[in-house]
């Protein structure tokens, strides 16, 4: 088995580049189901989420060739399969992002039901309101989530949540069907406002994402495009914090500072400088942390995926710092972990209360997410000895190249392979 290795480091110092967003390119990859031209995306994050969305393509009928690293060619004329593969399925929840397209394209697709997961149960009652509002029938057996629509009409759906997948999976849905679609509490994520330009190249008639009601009028075919991917987000909030909590220096290029205004005003608030220059930002930490507090919200609201990473620079504030997840039920796995090595940090139903320590101790510790693994770095960059970090697969749906790139910030930190605990 692989760790990841992280030794007590200097403050970091350097540039990093943001690769595309990971939560742009899999509803992107997905929608291309719906085109039946050739579709070529550039800037696509080399991940192990996007790998399996390319093999869940690939099972579906549709040609996927690798132009270059990041450079991805797709063809889904001949899509012709409607079941998604369990074994797929399984590995990667966005997978349910394809049962829109397949709908729209093939009348009917099947699933399996997606499980909970570290962060949540996750369900999909969003995703199945908006197929059944455009017609669609929904049956449910063996473990199985099928949809079929003989036909699909355009419908007006109100989402009791903005749901980042329901949102997309609906929009996608409804390219393609009969009339106007308008969702209403719609998520306003960045990454819906890519796959609404997106889409649109493809030919589809969409209009107002980014904001909370979009409109989808349907048309009959959508064909080919060329789309480049946003800048990932909460991959630059990632190394910002790190800057941060290591009281480095470091220039985050290719971002867009528009989409991570929480993210800046809270590490200003934790005493870091931040100088925005175009597409880059430089964030400068400071020694003393300050405390602050944070509550997950829907964009534009704090991301829940930079929560666990704030968690790690809260550890070390002077003073005691409040985390409150609001989007997903069961969101701080990371906190045992942060606590085996030396955190202070008492949970109360929805808040995380984090009362600032000395220091951190480095210790052998889990991730259980993504974010929970990027967290673990963190906290392990400013741990005293050494961190070593378990179950990096989690890491590696989300970051590309992560040792590689904070080594190259001058972190001590590596991959090494050890007998299974
Ligand atoms: C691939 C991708 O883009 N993943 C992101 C996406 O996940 P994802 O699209 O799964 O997140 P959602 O916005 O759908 O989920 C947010 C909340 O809504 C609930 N919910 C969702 C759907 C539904 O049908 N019913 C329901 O109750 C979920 O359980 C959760 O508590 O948005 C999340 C919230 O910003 C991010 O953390 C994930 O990184
Ligand atoms: C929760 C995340 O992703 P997913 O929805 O793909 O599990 C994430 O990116 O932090």
């Amino acid at each position: 088995m692989e760790i990841i290795v992280v030794e007590k480091s200097p403050p970091l110092k350097g540039n990093v580049r943001i690769n595309g967003a990971k939560n742009s390119a899999l509803p992107i990859l997905a929608a291309s189901l719906l085109g039946t031209e050739d579709i070529i995306l550039e800037d696509v994050p080399n991940l192990r989420d996007v790998g399996i969305m390319c093999e869940v393509l690939r099972s579906l009928g549709s040609t996927v060739e690798f132009l270059d690293k990041d450079v991805v060619k797709i063809n889904s004329k001949n899509v012709n399969n409607y079941v998604t593969r369990y074994d797929l399925m399984n590995k990667m929840r966005a997978s349910l992002l394809v049962m829109g397209p397949l709908l729209a394209r093939l009348g009917k697709s099947r699933s399996s039901l997606p499980g909970g997961c570290a962060i949540g149960t996750r369900p999909i009652d969003l995703h199945l309101k908006g197929f059944r509002a455009l017609g669609a029938e929904i049956s449910t057996e063996h473990g199985n989530i099928e949809a079929h629509a003989d036909k699909l009409i355009g419908s007006k759906i109100y989402l009791d949540f903005p749901s980042v997948g329901a949102t997309e999976n609906i929009m996608m849905v409804a390219s393609l069907a009969e009339g106007e679609t308008i969702i209403d509490n719609a998520a306003m994520e960045p990454e819906i406002v890519d796959l609404q330009n997106f889409l649109n190249k493809l030919g589809a008639d969409i209009k107002g994402a980014g904001t909370s009601t979009i409109r989808i009028k349907g048309v009959e075919k959508l064909g080919g495009t060329t789309h480049q991917i946003i800048p990932d987000r909460i991959e630059a909030g990632t190394f910002m914090v790190a800057a941060a909590a290591t009281g480095g220096d470091v220039v985050v290029e290719n971002v867009i500072s528009s989409h991570i205004k929480p993210v800046i005003a809270k590490l200003k608030e934790a005493g870091a400088e931040i100088i925005e220059n175009g597409d880059s930002i430089r964030v400068i930490g400071s020694k003393k942390i300050n405390p602050i507090d944070i509550k997950t919200l829907p964009y534009p609201g704090f991301p829940t995926d930079m929560q666990a990473q704030f968690m790690a620079l809260m550890t070390l504030c002077e003073g005691t710092s409040i985390a409150i997840e609001t989007v997903f039920e069961n969101r701080f796995m990371h906190v045992d972990e942060l606590k085996r090595m030396g955190a202070d940090i008492k949970i109360d139903g929805k808040s995380a209360i984090i009362h600032g320590v000395d220091h951190l101790t480095g210790a052998p510790v889990k991730a259980s997410d993504l974010r929970a693994g990027a967290a673990l770095v963190i906290a392990g960059l400013v741990a005293d000895g050494t961190t070593e970090i378990e179950n990096i697969y989690h890491i590696e749906r989300g970051y590309d190249g992560i040792e590689e790139r904070f080594a190259k910030l001058g972190a001590k930190i590596y991959r090494k392979e050890v007998e299974c605990s």
